[in-house]
């Protein structure tokens, strides 16, 4: 069995909409059990429980959004025992512009995933184009990028974004599975 959490925030639906794109990717490997979950109701017992974890947040002002710094924060308490250590890690940003910095907030995630001591994979999906049906059109590879326009989140992401979302999901759990086997 391979426990996943993807553990987001979301102000306004939209990151939350590709967390769970990225839980249903994850669960297309056989043996997966991924679980999105809101950092607005954390489950620590889950999150240490899980093979991998999937962190994710919309940027805010060229940041991680407040909230999910709030959670990195509170996760000190597990730091302080290197509790996460040698879980894998990945991470996701959305953002509003078609850059809006969200390099920035992905490094701190990776830096964050870090500190935990966790095994940070890479997202290594060769662009299709950059249009809004297109895989990986934003071309990022330490992390999965998503940008939405500014409507309601049952339109946007679009639909390239969503799909890329799903195969970020496969790729990580399909590492998690090579990771713990090497393991056993
Ligand atoms: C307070 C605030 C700050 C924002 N800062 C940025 C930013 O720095 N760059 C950007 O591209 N978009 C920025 N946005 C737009 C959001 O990233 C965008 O609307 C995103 O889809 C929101 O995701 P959510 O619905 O999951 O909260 C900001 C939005 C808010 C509310």
């Amino acid at each position: 069995m391979t426990p996943m959490v993807v553990i987001y925030h979301s102000g306004f639906g939209h990151t939350e909409q590709i967390a769970h794109c990225i839980t249903a990717g994850a669960n297309r490997v056989a043996d997966v059990q991924a679980q999105a979950m809101s950092v607005s109701d954390i489950d620590w017992a889950v999150l240490s429980a899980a093979e991998a974890i999937i962190f994710g947040a919309p940027v805010y002002m060229g940041s991680v959004s407040a909230s999910f710094k709030q959670f990195m924060d509170d996760s000190s308490r597990t730091w302080f025992a290197q509790g996460w250590q040698d879980k894998i890690a990945a991470g996701f940003v959305n953002s509003g512009a078609l850059s809006g910095d969200k390099q920035v907030a992905l490094q701190q995630l990776q830096t964050f995933a870090g500190q935990h001591g966790m095994v940070w994979i890479n997202f290594a999906l060769q662009p299709t184009g950059t249009g809004a049906d297109d895989l990986n059109r934003l071309g990022s590879y330490s992390g999965l990028m998503t940008q939405a326009d500014n409507e309601a989140p049952e339109h946007t992401p679009p639909k390239g974004d969503r799909a890329t979302a799903e195969a970020f999901g496969q790729h990580i759990a399909e590492r998690t599975q090579r990771w713990q086997r090497g393991a056993a």
